[in-house]
């Protein structure tokens, strides 16, 4: 009724609105005088207020719409705990991937938020892009990183001043243009190798796991050591083992309810803590020991360069014990970054040689055709051997040695597109997923090394997977440069000396190894038997017999 009262001429939010009119219009809507205080608005006043409300409105808009990315539906107060998958994460996470998209989230207890990423373009924008705001590691892999002390070496060190400073030390050392100097060491245990396998060729995975580990031994240390009975390979293997298998993403409930930490060790139950007690002390006798033995020789006149030795040089007063623990961890970081990834590379090089014996054959020609049959593979022929490389790159793509790489932390709050990565949160990028997207790679279950040569050689010219399966960022991985460097050597070097089969059973037929791997965060191959065979009678002269 009121309504009708309302002037015809200039509508209420017309420009040439007056205070009148204004009156005019809250009597009209609220049926009531509006307050006396309303009077004293002006113009500007009401403007201003508009503004306000509007600016107002857009945040609290802007706000709702930035969510977390999308992920399974969670229970409260413990999110998606009970969904988490216990074994081999990162095929769980490519089946979240293909429901919720290239990023997702899990909700963890106490708030805390899991961020995963299955695609390449993403972890570059993410983790590359905004670098420094993702340099960290979390800190929720309590038992690893706090109890046993694996928080003072390189890769599980949580970040900051003191990891920027062990990755100065480590890339002096390993970066593309210095590692080149380790190329003779990488020839000589390839060499090496190649002999104890023409000696007892069904010991093959023993041969790779002592030519690699003194391999990278030689190039911390200068030469080996004994723990105890142990010698350092062995010893450090054990170790090793231990952190591949406490580093899971949440293998202990410590893992995930942080606070579970202070609880005394006494107590009924509570064997993980003393677990983690002797295991420390082992993991401070690997660091030590060896480190110990290169200052010592450093005290005489003949000692071979390594990594310690020339990280300590001209730094021996006591002044620098800060530097010297620097080294200590970062050396230990080479065995612990090195030994397993490459090892577990060769192991996945018999297996698929085995499985696929056309790829071995084409690479074998390619050997015969550039290097010959007088002499051994070089990396100065890497160039001139595209399927031999090609080869290197499938295996790293199909096996996805380190499928889920290592988490990053998310040092402060960032949205991306239109989702929100809160601070703290942990960011996992699914390598495995990224290595097996049928966008990027066509069949990619499939073991296709000519999917890297280029088109105009007949391949199919798929990415390159070296960016993606060492990681990201500030933490990509620093021993990437070594690893490409030497599993092409050793791959160069077995393809061209021996032929890897399958082992016959009774019947004489074929028995294929199954390609298996366990839950750890490295994919080692479960042991499998091949026959290795000398390639022709020239194989004996050649490996120098
Ligand atoms: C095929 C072999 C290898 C693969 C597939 C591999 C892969 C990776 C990946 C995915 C990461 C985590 C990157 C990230 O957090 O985003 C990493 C970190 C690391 N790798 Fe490697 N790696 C290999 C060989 C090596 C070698 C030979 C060394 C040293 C001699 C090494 C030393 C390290 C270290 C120290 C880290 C921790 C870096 C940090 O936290 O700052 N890795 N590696």
């Amino acid at each position: 009724m009121l309504r009708k009262s309302l002037p015809s001429t200039s509508p209420p939010w017309h420009p040439s609105l007056t205070h009148f009119d204004l009156q005019m219009l809250l009597d009209a809507v609220f049926g009531t005088r509006p307050p006396a205080w309303l009077g004293a608005f002006d113009t500007r006043d009401w403007a201003l207020t508009i503004i306000a409300f509007v600016a107002l409105w857009i945040v609290h808009i802007r706000r709702t719409r930035i969510a977390l990315p999308p992920g399974p539906k969670g229970l409260p107060i413990i999110g998606n705990v009970l969904q988490l998958p216990r074994d081999k994460e990162w095929l769980q996470y490519d089946d979240w991937g293909k429901e919720y998209g290239p990023i997702f989230h899990l909700s963890l207890p106490l708030g805390e938020k899991l961020i995963v990423i299955n695609s390449h373009k993403v972890a570059i924008d993410i983790l590359e892009k905004n670098a420094n705001a993702f340099a960290a590691r979390p800190t929720n892999m309590v038992m690893a990183t706090d109890l046993i002390g694996w928080g003072r070496a390189v890769a599980l060190h949580p970040g900051g001043e003191k990891h920027r400073k062990y990755r100065r030390l480590l890339s002096k050392v390993l970066n593309s243009t210095a590692v080149r100097k380790f190329r003779p060491l990488e020839q000589r245990a390839a060499e090496a190798f190649l002999q104890e396998l023409y000696r007892t060729p069904d010991d093959f995975i023993k041969h790779i796991r002592d030519s690699v580990g003194s391999m990278i031994v030689e190039l911390s240390y200068g030469r080996d050591t004994k723990i105890g009975e142990a010698g350092f390979i062995d010893y450090a293997e054990y170790v090793h083992e231990i952190f591949t298998y406490a580093a899971r993403s949440f293998a202990f409930v410590v893992d995930i309810v942080p606070i579970l930490q202070h609880i005394p060790e006494w107590i009924p139950g509570v064997t993980w803590k003393k677990q983690a007690t002797q295991w420390r002390k082992e993991l401070d006798l690997m660091a030590q020991v060896p480190f110990d033995m290169v200052k010592s020789d450093m005290k005489g006149e003949a000692f071979s360069d390594s990594y310690v030795s020339v990280s300590l040089d001209g730094k021996k007063s006591a002044a620098d014990d800060d530097h010297e623990a620097d080294v200590k961890w970062t050396a230990v970081s080479l065995y612990t970054g090195g030994a397993d990834t490459t090892i577990a590379s060769l192991n996945a090089l018999f297996l698929l040689m085995c499985l696929h014996p056309e790829a071995q054959s084409r690479a074998q020609k390619e050997i015969d055709a550039v290097v010959g049959p007088d002499r051994l593979p070089t990396a100065e022929d890497e160039p001139d051997l595209p399927f031999v490389g090609a080869i290197v790159k499938e295996i790293l793509r199909y096996w996805t040695i380190a499928p889920l790489g290592l988490p990053h932390r998310a040092m402060e709050g960032t949205i991306y597109e239109s989702y929100l990565i809160p601070k703290g949160s942990t960011i996992i990028a699914n390598l495995w997923g990224m290595m097996h997207d049928p966008t990027v790679y066509s069949d990619p279950y499939e073991f296709k090394p000519e999917r890297f040569l280029p088109v105009e050689q007949g391949g199919l010219g798929e990415p390159d997977p070296t960016p993606t399966i060492f990681g990201f960022g500030r933490r990509i991985c620093p021993g990437m440069h070594l690893a490409t460097a030497s599993v092409w050597i050793y791959s160069a070097c077995i393809l061209a000396s021996f032929n890897i089969k399958p082992v016959k059973n009774e019947r004489g037929e074929d028995v294929m190894p199954v390609a298996e791997t366990g839950p750890e965060m490295i994919r080692m191959p479960k042991p499998f038997k091949c026959q290795v065979v000398p390639r022709s009678s020239n194989t004996a002269a050649l490996l120098g017999f």
